[in-house]
């Protein structure tokens, strides 16, 4: 559930683009061939009509039912991507973080540092503009 958050508000894939190959038509939305679709998953991410009043908010709760009980439209949670190219790491990913998670915070306790700033910023991906400042106890 922390992690399906974390990836909720913190997507690093900021922009999934797709070409069209032929001339298409979304609702009353004209797509000429060869032009860039760019989707950006933190405003998907983020929008209350979806995720209800608290979008903006971090609540790992929401996932407790899956992503089909977190929001509306679950097919617009899109932290790996989608359809034939999503992210062929996606389940390594995400076994990677469950094992990291547990191991840390098996031996340490995080706490935030006062010089901690929060600002993601997008560039390449989103990350945290002046990194992230922590005091790391060990249990
Ligand atoms: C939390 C970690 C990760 C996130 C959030 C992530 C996210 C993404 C996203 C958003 C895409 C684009 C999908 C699309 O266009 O629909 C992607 C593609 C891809 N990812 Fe990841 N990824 C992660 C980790 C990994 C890892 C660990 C690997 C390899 C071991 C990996 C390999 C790939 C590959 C090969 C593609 C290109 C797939 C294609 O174009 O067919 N990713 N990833």
């Amino acid at each position: 559930m922390v992690i399906n958050e974390t990836l909720r508000l913190y997507p690093p894939g900021a922009i999934i683009s797709r070409e069209a190959l032929e001339d298409m038509k979304f609702g009353k939305l004209d797509v000429p061939k060869g032009v860039n679709i760019w989707l950006m998953p933190v405003t998907l991410h983020q929008d209350p009509e979806i995720w209800g009043p608290d979008a903006h908010k971090f609540n790992p709760e929401r996932f407790a039912n899956g992503v089909s009980g977190a929001c509306k439209f679950p097919h617009v949670y899109l932290p790996f991507g989608f359809g034939p190219h999503t992210c062929l790491g996606q389940h390594f990913a995400l076994a990677e973080l469950k094992l990291l998670l547990a191991l840390a915070l098996s031996n340490f306790t995080f706490s935030p540092s006062p010089n901690y700033r929060h600002c993601p910023s997008l560039s390449l991906i989103i990350e945290p503009k002046y990194g992230v400042n922590l005091i790391v106890r060990r249990l």
